[in-house]
This record gives structure tokens, C-alpha cells and sequence, in this order.
């Protein structure tokens, strides 16, 4: 593991981002201060670190990156890189840079120090600069492309790459546009304001300039906390609840068995890490709004208000996929959506979707909108893979839905201070 403290490191200073404002005079008894000018104030100030103080930071560091297992924040915005650099040594200080700025980013601080030099760029972007940490997370991935890419081992990483990330198979029904599928690497930054997440992103990407380039962006969103005191489970656009059913991740076990790359499963580096399978799946919404209630419930196998299997009174009771009604019919029918994802039911996923809506269809004056479907697991072969084979050909959502985007990532093991995130795998 490197010692990051002994090398000279970009970001002298923590400022927090309300330390910023504060040390401005922007707001408070520090309004007093602020006829002195922003410069005079900055240099006497002693701003520091939020962490301890705030009660939405997530934790940066740890055995498992954040964002995986952490409660769904209200937004998304995530991005997949092309690395354009021939460099192993270019990409190794890239992702120290992104971990230290993760670090200081999600526990509420400006990435540097306050620039005062009129004369440079300020070395943070500014647009979260009095935003509380908003609980954001940023979780970093690869992609088979880091590998091995036209046949070439780029970085000398090929005897590292791992048997399970290669490109996902085509499924059918697959429609995959080119500018949303793949990357060889990926930033999910989530958080519960839209601001702190693009700041985070955008300054991770500023950081990236010369050795890699975005390839694919996208926002997503739920409904916010705030519009849900009791924060139940979020409806997708279709109007039903999502993420009903998904592996404890209170149970260490659980996320054991489904989760987290474990010892044994391939190369040591990615153990602690998971598979994250990315889709932009679009809806056909204007076809979904002239569908009965009968067609949606039947599509799911769940009522749409209540969450609650068919047959079923509650969200959480169990489903009973034997039962048929008095014409001797399944009550959940074959082709329901719940049904032929969980399949036999040995196989799960963790899944972390977001909505997004961007603009409309230009072809078909429709709205453009649909989920940012986002799913972790342990070996995307027993997992993710046979379950979407059988969702392409079996599920009666695919009337109503079209995959456009896809994308495999190993999201990499946690890190301690003092380390960085990649190092098990560039090490
Ligand atoms: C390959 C995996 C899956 C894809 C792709 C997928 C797309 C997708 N799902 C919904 C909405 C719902 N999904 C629900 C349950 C559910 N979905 C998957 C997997 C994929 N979904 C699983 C494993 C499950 C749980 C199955 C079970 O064991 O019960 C539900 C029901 C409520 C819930 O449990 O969350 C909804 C609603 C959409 C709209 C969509 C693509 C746009
Ligand atoms: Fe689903």
C-alpha cells in the first residue's frame, strides 16, 4: 500500500465548503467580517474539516467502496471514462488524485485549497462551495477495455483481468446505442442534492484532463427524502414500487453470498469488490399510460398502490407462485416481470436504480425517460446474465421497455487512509 502522506500531495488544505462561506464573511456573525474582501479574510482563516460535525458524510474510506451497499440517495450522476493515456504510471497518480479529492469531496470539502492567485483557475470549481455533504458517495470502476482493448494489453494488466469482466453477451431484444454502452472506467458519484454529485463528478473529470475523456454521462433521480417523510420504497416512472425485494445488506452473510467478491473467486485484487452491471433501459411510457391497471399489475405481478404481490395485501408479503384464481389461471402470471427475474430464486442481485428523463424522442415526440437500471453482485455469470436472458425472452415489461445503454464494471476493493483506490490492482 503507498504512503500517500510522503508524497507532495495536490491538496494541501482541507477547507470545508461552509468554512468557505464562514471564512468569507458570507452569512452569520461572519457577515461582519465580510466588508474585508474575500482574500484578506481567507488568509486568517483556520478552516477545516466538517467531518464529526455533519450527520450526512458517508464514510470514504473502508474494506468496501461506498455507494454500494449505502442507502439510495435521492440523485445519480454517472459517468464512464476512456483513458487516452499510454501510461501506467499517469493512470496509478490519476486515481491516487481522484481518491484523495474523494475523500476530502464526500466529508464536505473543497478539492485544494482556496485559491486566492486572481491569476490562476481556482483549483475547485466552486458550485458546492456552502452545500452540506449531501451523504455523497463516489465509487470507482473498471471496464474489460482497461485490459485488453483490439488486443492490446494496455497497461500490462492482462494476467490481472478477471475471467467474469468481459463484455456483457448480446441479449435479445437489445437495441444498444453505441454512445451509452461500455468504458474502461467509471465514476458513480450519488448524493442527496443534484449540485454536490455534478461537482463531484466534474471535478474528478477536471482531474482526469490528458488521460481520459467521458464517453458516456447520465443523471438519474427518485423521489427526494424530503417529498417522502417516510421514506419508503420508491416508485419507478411506471408508477410501481422498485427495490421491494433485494438481499439484506444489514446481513454480512448475505452480501457474502451475493455481493462482494470473495477470496477464490478470481484475482485477490477485486476481493471486497463487486460486479456493477449498468443499463439505460428506456419506457415506452405514452404505451404504458394506455395500458388497464389489470395490464400493468399483470406485468410486475404486483399491485401497483400497495406493492404487494398478487394475491397479496402488503408490500413485503411473500408471493404465493402457485396460486391460481377460479378459471384455474396463475395469479402471477408466467410472463410477470417479478416473476421471471427471480427464476428459481438462488440467484440475486442488489439493485440500486435510478429514474432519468432527458428531453424528449425527437423521432417520435415522446418523452425520453426511463431507468438508470444499476445492479451490484458477486459473479455476473450466475447472476445478472441468465437472469436478463430470461427477462429478454420471457418478460411482459418488454413491451413497454427498450435497452439502450449497457455497461460492466469491477468495482474496486475499499481503501484505508494513507492508501489509494486501485492499488491492489496497479500494485
Ligand atoms: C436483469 C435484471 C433486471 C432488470 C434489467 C430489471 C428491469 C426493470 N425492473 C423494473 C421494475 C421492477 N422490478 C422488480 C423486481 C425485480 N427486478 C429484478 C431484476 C431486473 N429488473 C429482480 C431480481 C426483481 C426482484 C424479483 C423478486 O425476487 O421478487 C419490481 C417489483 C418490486 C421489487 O421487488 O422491486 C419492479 C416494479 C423496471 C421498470 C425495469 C426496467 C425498466
Ligand atoms: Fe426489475
Amino acid at each position: 500500500m503507498t504512503d500517500l502522506s510522503k508524497e507532495t500531495s495536490i491538496f494541501e488544505k482541507k477547507v470545508s465548503r461552509r468554512g468557505v462561506l464562514k471564512a468569507a464573511g458570507i452569512g452569520g456573525v461572519g457577515a461582519v467580517l465580510g466588508a474585508s474582501g474575500l482574500g484578506g479574510v481567507l488568509a486568517l482563516s483556520d478552516a477545516t474539516v466538517t467531518k464529526g460535525q455533519s450527520n450526512d458524510i458517508v464514510p470514504f474510506y473502508g474494506a468496501n467502496q461506498a455507494g454500494i451497499t449505502t442507502s439510495p440517495q435521492d440523485n445519480l450522476y454517472i459517468v464512464s471514462l476512456e483513458v487516452t493515456t499510454d501510461s501506467k504510471q499517469d493512470l496509478i497518480q490519476l486515481f491516487k488524485e481522484w481518491t484523495e479529492a474523494s475523500a476530502l469531496m464526500t466529508s464536505g470539502n473543497t478539492v485544494g485549497d482556496t485559491s486566492t492567485n486572481g491569476n490562476l483557475p481556482p483549483k475547485d470549481t466552486g458550485e458546492a462551495v456552502g452545500l452540506s455533504p449531501s451523504n455523497l458517495t463516489i465509487t470507482f470502476g473498471v471496464g474489460p477495455s482497461l485490459f485488453v482493448k483490439d488486443g492490446k494489453d494496455r497497461f500490462g494488466l492482462r494476467s490481472k483481468q478477471p475471467a467474469e469482466l468481459v463484455d456483457l453477451p448480446k441479449f435479445p431484444l437489445d437495441a444498444l446505442k453505441k454512445e451509452w454502452t461500455g468504458g474502461d472506467l467509471c465514476i458513480q458519484a450519488c448524493a442527496d442534492d443534484l449540485q454536490v454529485a455534478f461537482h463531484a463528478v466534474r471535478n474528478l473529470v477536471r482531474m482526469a484532463r490528458g488521460k481520459a475523456v467521458i464517453h458516456w454521462a447520465q443523471t438519474g433521480f427518485q423521489r427526494t427524502k424530503n417529498a417522502d417523510a417516510q421514506k419508503v420504497t420508491p416508485r419507478n416512472l411506471l408508477g410501481f414500487k422498485d427495490g421491494t425485494v433485494n438481499p439484506d445488506v444489514t446481513s454480512k452473510s448475505a452480501l457474502q453470498k451475493s455481493v462482494w467478491v470473495q477470496k477464490g473467486d478470481g484475482p485477490d485484487w477485486l476481493v471486497g469488490g463487486s460486479y456493477m452491471v449498468v443499463r439505460r433501459i428506456q419506457m415506452y411510457i405514452e404505451v404504458w399510460d394506455r395500458s388497464t391497471l389489470n395490464d400493468q399489475e399483470a406485468t410486475f405481478g404486483r399491485h401497483r398502490d400497495s406493492g404487494a404481490p398478487l394475491g397479496k395485501q402488503n408490500e413485503f408479503d411473500s408471493a404465493d407462485f402457485e396460486a391460481v384464481d377460479e378459471t384455474g389461471r396463475l395469479v402471477i402470471p408466467e410472463t410477470a416481470h417479478m416473476r421471471v427475474a427471480r427464476g428459481d430464486g438462488k440467484h440475486s442481485i442488489l439493485r440500486r436504480s435510478y429514474s432519468y428523463t432527458d428531453g424528449m424522442d425527437t423521432k417520435t415526440g415522446s418523452l425520453d425517460a426511463g431507468l438508470v437500471f444499476i445492479c451490484f453482485q458477486r459473479r455476473p455469470s450466475t447472476q445478472f446474465i441468465p437472469m436478463q436472458q430470461r427477462l429478454a425472452k420471457n418478460d411482459k415489461l418488454n413491451e413497454y421497455i427498450v435497452h439502450r445503454g449497457s455497461a460492466l464494471f469491477a468495482c474496486l476493493p475499499g481503501v484505508q487512509k494513507g492508501g489509494y483506490i486501485g492499488e491492489t490492482l496497479f500494485d
